[in-house]
């Protein structure tokens, strides 16, 4: 098999240096909440969250704290583990590497924690190895370039961050890939006569944006496609005719955000649907009447995330304003083509899509930047709540993160938890990037994690480098 960079560093040691102080807790504390926890696994699925937050509520103050805890250092060894393992252990994913690559070095930079320069030029190696010479990232070395591999690499070489990372992309090859993965219709396909979907459309757009390659030819078609996905409950599928689910809402939102259509979908049946997919537990479910599940932290948390910037949009809709100032504009400018059609409501009225070609959309790459400088409206969910169903329910104490009690701990889960975590202890900030008021943060505040830029799921700051270094090429 491929021997991969990561694991071709002989590492040893860890190979990284910790930049972050020790959590307030001793092997004692650990080994005493591991037992407390390590009785839950005998209980039932279902049994288990209520019995944890029964626990917690009679427990001393100083267990309680020590159960709200987020176990930095332990986190730091599974996933410096992971990437120590990638080549041999993986072969089960080994069409995800850069997936593998993304959801462990992303979830590093959440937790503060650099990399060791061997590693880092390990895994840019890696990543260039898999990229297609006509354009796009594969699973592996040699694999058929993919839309969600692609992803998972740009946002990889974006959180790794240095010069060599950033310019081992191929943005003229890449576009070309994008605009073969382009169906007639605007969506996007997976791969080479593969799915098309929103998920499809997500990762191809963001990816654009980031490298400040997104222009019309690239949008055309994208935001009719979205709004289809749009289904009676308000949420987003992942095709035409599908169920709403977490996952493709996030994708279907931030999208129609980055290329500047977001005022197209209807945000307040949006807002509702995520909104009550916060279940009993705290944590959120992906669709109506399933578990709750770690990972759609993420996905439902950070939807919600980003539609407290758009409060003022979704009001207008309240109104029942038929154009936002900006469509209003745009029309008169002679940039928008618009038909509209109407579709009913589950309350039995009616709701208006209106379908035009908006030729400015996606000018560029300022959108994601100007999007995070935009007024924060405040939390849609409770974000204290779902701070407690990641570290209680779905942390684990030996590092990692999982679904939800009784199931085991992956790099995913960690990866989308940790971002979770993250957006819930930023939502009460005014400005992306400013630090949240202590009553923001459950348990210590050395909990805190480095906010993302919602959008993309990338560490901010490593979002700013990437901006400043490709919005200087045309
Ligand atoms: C950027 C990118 C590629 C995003 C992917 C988004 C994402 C997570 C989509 C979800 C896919 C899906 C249908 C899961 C349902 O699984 P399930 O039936 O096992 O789970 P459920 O019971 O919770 O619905
Ligand atoms: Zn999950």
């Amino acid at each position: 098999m491929e021997s991969s960079p990561i694991d071709s560093s002989s590492n040893a040691s860890s190979g990284l240096s910790s930049s972050t102080s020790s959590p307030p807790h001793s092997d004692r504390d650990h080994r005493q909440i591991t037992l407390t926890v390590t009785q839950l696994e005998q209980l039932k699925v279902e049994e288990k969250v209520s019995e944890i937050y029964r626990i917690l509520s009679g427990a001393p103050a100083h267990t309680q704290t020590l159960m709200l805890e987020l176990w930095r250092d332990k986190h730091i060894e599974f996933l410096t583990r992971g990437l120590n393992q990638l080549g041999p252990t993986y072969r089960v994913l080994d069409a995800n590497r850069p997936w593998l690559c993304y959801w462990i070095i992303h979830s590093m930079a959440l937790l503060r924690e650099s990399l060791d320069i061997e590693v880092e030029n390990n895994a840019v190696d890696f990543l260039s190895r898999c990229k297609d010479i006509n354009g796009g990232y594969g699973g592996g070395p040699g694999q058929l370039p993919h839309l969600a591999t692609t992803y998972a690499a740009v946002n990889t070489l974006v959180t790794l961050g240095s010069n060599s990372a950033l310019l081992s992309i191929n943005r003229e090859a890449l576009r070309e890939f994008l605009l073969r993965m382009k169906d007639f219709c605007g969506a996007f396909r997976m791969h080479h006569t593969g799915e098309m979907d929103v998920r499809a459309c997500y990762t191809a757009i963001s990816v654009a944006s980031l490298l400040n390659i997104l222009d019309f030819e690239i949008t055309k078609g994208v935001g009719d496609y979205i709004l289809r996905c749009q289904t009676y409950e308000g949420g987003i599928a992942g095709e035409p005719g599908s169920e709403a689910h977490g996952g493709y809402t996030f994708c279907g939102l931030a999208t129609m955000i980055l290329i500047n259509e977001v005022h197209r979908l209807d945000l307040t049946s949006l807002i509702d649907w995520v909104a009550f997919r916060q279940g009993l537990e705290f944590g959120f479910q992906g669709r109506t009447n399933k578990l709750v599940d770690g990972c759609y932290s993420f996905w439902q948390g950070g939807s919600l995330f980003l539609i407290q910037r758009l409060l003022s949009i979704a009001e207008n809709q309240i109104k029942s304003l038929p154009m936002s100032i900006e469509q209003e504009q745009l029309s008169m400018e002679g940039n928008v083509d618009s038909a509209a059609f109407t579709v009913p409501k589950p309350d039995g009225s009616q709701r208006q899509i209106h379908y035009f070609e908006n030729k400015d959309a996606g000018k560029g790459s300022a959108t994601g930047l100007d999007f995070i400088r935009t007024t924060n409206g405040g939390p849609l969910f409770h974000s204290i709540a779902l701070q407690q169903y990641i570290l209680l329910c779905s942390q684990v104490l030996e590092g990692g993160f999982k679904d939800k009690p009784g199931k085991v701990r992956d790099h995913y889960h960690s990866c989308y938890c940790l971002s979770g975590l993250s957006v819930s202890q930023y939502s009460f900030s005014k400005s992306a990037d400013s630090p949240p008021p202590p009553n923001a943060v459950l348990g210590p505040y050395s909990n805190l994690l480095e906010p993302v830029h919602p959008l993309y799921n990338l560490v901010l700051d490593k979002y700013y480098k990437a901006h400043e270094f490709f919005s200087v090429m045309s």
